[in-house]
């Protein structure tokens, strides 16, 4: 059985425990062991299945949006909440903690990542746990969030053996998502490879970190290099989440707005007015597609 009886007790198919999502399309947890754990404290977003009702508060959860900050994220839930009139208030379930937020509006969880792959790994798991709890059907995954406009080795490190996890998107997903842009939009919205960095200035090139070794010309060079492979933007988390999602067997997109050309400088503007307008831009994509596929 793949079906959750409670809150409390996950209910594990006994020897199949890597198949992947359930017929009736739950996701698949690929840890027996949690079985036994009577009370699964998700200790990093203040949640736990032996003392809230998971299956009533969030048995509904159809898209999950993930983005580093945790105001962005707030201003996203009031942004669904009002655009498909499905909730008049958001409320931050992970309040408790002070790691990440976690809002829902209707059938829309969003959810702050913070900055960076461990960051993100964190509240993903305890995210997929969650809506694993909660019963919910045919989940979708989106990181939203910003990036840099134009290496983090593949894997990670279990018990100190690299594993290899292929970071492959959902082709389907992505261009449904790009099919949500419009001509009358203030952006472009393109289809492209990210490069995702494990940090923000040298790792990304950058010449006005706190240090730097390197020149004008050589980083143009790069940049033209990682270009001519068909790179489009960098930021810090899309390897991660885009594995992640892949091993979970959840469909998952990344969609960042750019906040700056790398060809032209490494800045970004002060403009906070700007900025918030941008964030809004991947947002909206967002939203447009959940509109056509919850049909609200
Ligand atoms: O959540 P966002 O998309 O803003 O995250 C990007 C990547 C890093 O986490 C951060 C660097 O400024 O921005
Ligand atoms: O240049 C940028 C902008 C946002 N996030 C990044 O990681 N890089």
């Amino acid at each position: 059985m793949d079906i959750i009886e409670d809150n409390k007790t996950a209910v594990f198919e006994e020897g199949k425990e890597d198949a992947l999502h359930t017929s009736n399309g739950h996701v698949k947890l690929h840890n027996a062991r949690l079985k036994s754990i009577q009370d699964d404290h998700l200790y990093h977003i203040a949640l736990s299945t032996g003392s809230d009702d998971l299956r009533r508060l969030f048995g509904d959860v159809k898209v999950v949006c993930f983005g580093g900050q945790a105001t962005r994220m707030e201003k996203f839930a009031w942004f669904i909440a009002r655009e498909f009139d499905v909730s008049d208030t958001v409320h931050n379930f992970a309040a408790g903690t002070d790691r990440y937020a976690v809002y829902k509006a209707g059938p829309v969880l969003s959810v702050s990542h913070g900055i960076g792959i461990p960051s993100l790994s964190i509240v993903f798991q305890e995210i997929v746990k969650l809506i694993y709890y909660a019963g919910c059907e045919n989940v979708t995954f989106f990181r939203i969030g910003t990036c840099g406009g134009i290496g983090l080795e593949p894997g990670t490190y279990i018990l100190g053996r690299a594993v290899e996890r292929p970071a492959k998107v959902d082709s389907d997903l992505i261009r449904q998502l790009h099919a949500c842009s419009q001509n009358e939009d203030k952006f472009k919205t393109v289809l492209g490879t990210t490069l995702c960095a494990d940090d923000f200035y040298e790792g990304q090139g950058r010449m006005d970190g706190a240090f730097c070794e390197h020149e004008e010309e050589e980083k143009l060079l790069w940049l033209r290099e990682i270009a001519d492979r068909g790179v489009t933007n960098m930021e810090m988390e899309s390897l991660g989440f885009t594995a992640l999602c892949d091993r979970a067997n959840i469909p998952g997109a990344v969609c960042c707005v750019t906040l700056v050309d790398r060809c032209e400088g490494d800045g970004i503007t002060n403009n906070l007015q700007l900025l918030q307008e941008w964030q809004t831009y991947p947002q909206i994509l967002v939203a447009r597609y959940i509109r056509n596929r919850l049909d609200l």
